[in-house]
């Protein structure tokens, strides 16, 4: 390219100093211009008279003849053929005499400067080579209006040429064919032609048979006046004949469509964004705010649940049943007046398959089933709340018979009374208002029922649960024995395993005595997941083992090395935990003691056999689990000079079992059967100055007691806690096998007949505690040594 830039300033340098300087305004180093110029260096040494003369005969475009008469007649034939569809064109194009205009603005596009007479595209714009272009639609779509942009921007008009000084000079004006000249915007400058003349001199050129319109580019107004006038006066043009010049300004409009780009932009994307923000609900833009987000299930696709999906809970089954009757068979009950219950609420713990029975209700009622959670319907703009309870309760009218699922209901019903404390919150008082206005406004004979999920019935507004509106409250307690068993055989059934999946289900709900149904659901999946990480063929009880211990306990903390005294110090604190629960006759006894940190920041844990489902306890009961809790530390400070910060958690849970003793559950002589509620908001406490100090004392006792007796027993079994630990110490875990073997058989008979029923002493291998006994702190200073 360089050359052919040198190769140029010959040519330029017949011109005056004002033309050369335009010519390089011009054309800065790009591509398409340094193409231009080297095309442009085969007609620039010409003088003006042998352009005259090339002129005069056929425009290049127009030489094909020439180059056929070169080629071989096989090659002509293939040109002929390809040819041939070009001049169906050309002969259509002559047919439609209407599109006349449009056909020939193409044919220039494709000649570009081909036809142009004597233009700098002579004898280049043959058949190029073929080349494949494969693009997908985004870029193919980006690039087209890339190239359309800049196409638009280097050429002015639709059929408008760019054309230099000397082109103009060499092929217009100097043969007289100028018509006119218009200066647009002080840039550029319009060639207009004297159509007849031109088609004289160029008879078959196309582009001056077209509408095109040729520019060319000046400096400033000025020069180009000087330089026209020169022009003129070297042709010896007379002052009366001299081509006329018009002046005129247009507004270009790219350059206003880009003026308003950002604007456009920006609007652009607010709609845009609006619109993305409110797709996860039905309602589109902004003003789909107040919309209910409830989602809705449809009974003959989605909900595939039923009753039989859902194990145990026999009692509550029975009771939304008739919810499932009133919605299948509403005449029955409308035959005998009777009114049909609004709803129910569903009450427990966490994961106790509330949602669950509610899908199976609508499963089996075959009906559509709306879920939404209360705090769906809080939002920080006053009057959403209730303007979306207003929502989803027209839209289950729509779709009745219905049921509408709100999960978490205290998230909106909860008692106003209590919220007034704290300066109250009007808008979730008005989305209950709502609530309970819309559950009036049914009318028995709306077949939509409303069930509702909570874990804290007891903060529930009064006013939701008044008969006419929830109706039902079904309370969902943390499954029985029997109860787990069964959600344990649903959960194994996708499950691939070779146990027995009667007693496999028996062993594991005996194993796992608190577990809601979502634990046990874990449970299975994380059994399943190890199980094929040790890449097994199905899921044994070992895996099931592990499974257990980690929901409860926590991943195992390899990675946490300590010292060999902190580790003597664990064994002990956990031997000694052991010991007493072993002894200790209404103590829960060792199922499995280790010495493996685990979880969150516990150095050791013990599990213990639980004594089945129990749901009352007594005096002696309590009192044996505060030893046992005690019987780390008493541990330590029989067999270490000094103790560690290791028995806080320990602590923590025999002061609340003892303060429990003294203030809820009566057990105190000193304070007698009264009920002091422990709310950390209340400013006051509900007893005296001297009952706060009696309740202290009594505390104190309790624990005393608790200690003393603790002490004796470990003092009294020394020699055990040393073997327990010292073994425990070369193997860090011990199973229940271990402890028969070393202490011999636990001297009490077991309380959990269930337990003994599928573990018999030397069949098992390592199974686990109630979870609450297995919460250890959270806070990892000073770290607890056990649960
Ligand atoms: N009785 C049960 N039978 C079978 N599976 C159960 C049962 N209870 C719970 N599950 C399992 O636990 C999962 C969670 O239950 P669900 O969401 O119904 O609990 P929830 O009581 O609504 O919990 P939350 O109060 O936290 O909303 C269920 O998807 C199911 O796999």
């Amino acid at each position: 390219m360089i050359p052919s830039i040198r190769a140029v300033k010959p040519a330029l340098r017949l011109q005056s100093p004002s033309t050369r300087l335009i010519y390089r305004d011009r054309f800065p180093l790009r591509s398409h211009n340094l193409l231009y110029r080297n095309t442009r260096l085969s007609s620039a040494p010409f003088s003006s008279s042998q352009i005259r003369k090339l002129s005069s005969q056929t425009p290049p475009s127009d030489k094909k003849p020439e180059s056929e008469n070169n080629t071989t007649p096989n090659e002509k034939t293939q040109e002929t053929q390809q040819g041939k569809e070009g001049r169906e064109e050309e002969s259509q194009r002559d047919n439609k005499g209407q599109d006349e205009s449009k056909s020939s603005r193409q044919s220039q596009s494709k000649d570009n400067f081909n036809g142009f007479p004597g233009g700098p595209f002579q004898g280049q714009g043959g058949k190029g080579t073929k080349a494949e272009f494969k693009m997908d639609l985004p870029s193919l779509v980006t690039s087209a209006v890339v190239s359309y942009i800049l196409y638009r921007t280097v050429v002015p008009g639709e059929n408008s040429r760019e054309i230099t000084w000397q082109e103009f000079r060499t092929t217009f004006f100097d043969k007289g064919l100028v018509d006119k000249l218009t200066v647009v915007n002080r840039q550029r400058v319009k060639v207009s032609l004297h159509r007849d003349a031109t088609s004289r001199v160029y008879p078959d050129s196309n582009p001056v048979a077209g509408n095109s319109v040729y520019y060319f580019s000046i400096g400033s107004v000025e020069a180009f006046e000087r330089r026209l006038d020169d022009a003129q006066r070297e042709l010896g043009i007379p002052s009366s004949e001299r081509i006329p010049v018009a002046y005129k300004d247009e507004i270009s409009w790219l350059g206003t469509f880009l003026s308003f780009g950002p604007t456009l932009l920006l609007l652009g994307s607010i709609y845009w964004f609006s619109r993305r923000a409110s797709s996860g609900g039905s309602q589109s833009g902004i003003f789909g705010i107040g919309k209910s987000r409830a989602k809705l299930f449809n009974h003959e696709t989605e909900i595939k649940t039923k009753f039989k999906d859902v194990a145990g809970m026999d009692e509550a089954k029975e009771e939304i049943m008739e919810f499932v009757k009133f919605l299948q068979e509403p005449g029955i009950y409308k035959k005998l007046g009777a009114k049909i219950p609004r709803g129910a609420i569903l009450s427990g713990p966490p994961g106790t398959g509330k949602t669950l029975l509610a899908k199976a209700t609508a499963g089996e009622a075959k009906v559509p089933f709306f879920s939404v959670s209360g705090s769906e319907f809080v939002e920080m703009f006053v009057g959403v709340g209730p303007s979306r309870v207003r929502d989803l309760f027209a839209k289950a009218r729509k779709n009745a018979p219905c049921i509408i699922f709100v999960d978490e209901i205290d998230a909106i019903g909860k008692s106003r009374a209590k919220s007034n404390f704290s300066g109250g919150n009007d808008e979730r008082e008005s989305t209950l208002n709502q609530l309970l206005t819309e559950m009036d406004g049914f009318n028995t004979s709306e077949q939509v029922v409303v069930l509702a999920g909570t874990n804290r019935p007891d903060v529930l507004d009064k006013a939701l649960m008044r008969p006419g509106r929830f109706d039902r409250h079904i309370a969902i307690d943390r499954p029985t024995m029997e109860g787990r068993k069964q959600i344990f055989l649903v959960h194994l059934k996708r499950i691939v395993t070779n146990e027995n999946l009667d007693d496999l289900s028996g062993k594991l709900s005996a194993l796992t005595p608190g577990f809601s149904g979502a634990d046990i659901a874990n449970c299975v999946n994380e059994a399943a997941l190890i199980a094929a990480r040790k890449q097994a063929d199905s899921v044994a009880l070992i895996y099931f083992e592990q499974a257990i211990e980690r929901v409860i306990g926590g991943l195992e903390k390899k990675s946490l090395v300590l010292s060999p005294e902190e580790k003597r110090t664990v064994a002990y604190h956990e031997a000694g935990h052991a010991v007493c629960g072993w002894y200790l006759k209404n103590a829960d006894p060792l199922l499995k003691v280790s010495i493996i940190p685990r979880g969150q920041g516990a150095l050791g844990y013990a599990q213990y056999i639980p004594a089945g489902d129990s749901y009352l306890m007594n005096v002696s009961q309590l009192m044996d689990r505060m030893a046992m809790t005690l019987g780390g530390r008493v541990s330590e400070e029989l067999h270490f000079e000094t103790v560690t910060s290791g028995a806080s958690d320990d602590f923590n849970k025999v002061t609340r079992m003892a303060t429990a003793m003294v203030t809820k559950w009566g057990m105190s002589k000193d304070i007698g059967y009264l009920y002091f509620e422990e709310d950390p908001n209340q400013l006051h406490k509900p007893f005296s100055e001297e009952t706060a100090r009696k309740i202290d004392t009594e505390v104190r006792r309790l624990v005393d007691q608790a200690y003393e007796q603790c002490r004796n027993l470990l003092i009294e079994k020394k020699h055990e806690v040393g073997l327990v630990a010292e073994e425990l110490l070369s193997k860090e875990v011990l199973g229940r096998d271990d402890m028969i073997r070393i202490l011999g058989k636990r001297p009490w008979e077991e309380r959990d007949k269930q337990f003994e029923k599928y573990f018999h002493p030397k069949e098992s291998s390592a199974p686990p505690p109630p979870p609450t006994e297995m919460s250890p702190e959270s806070d990892p200073e000073p770290r607890p040594l056990s649960t």
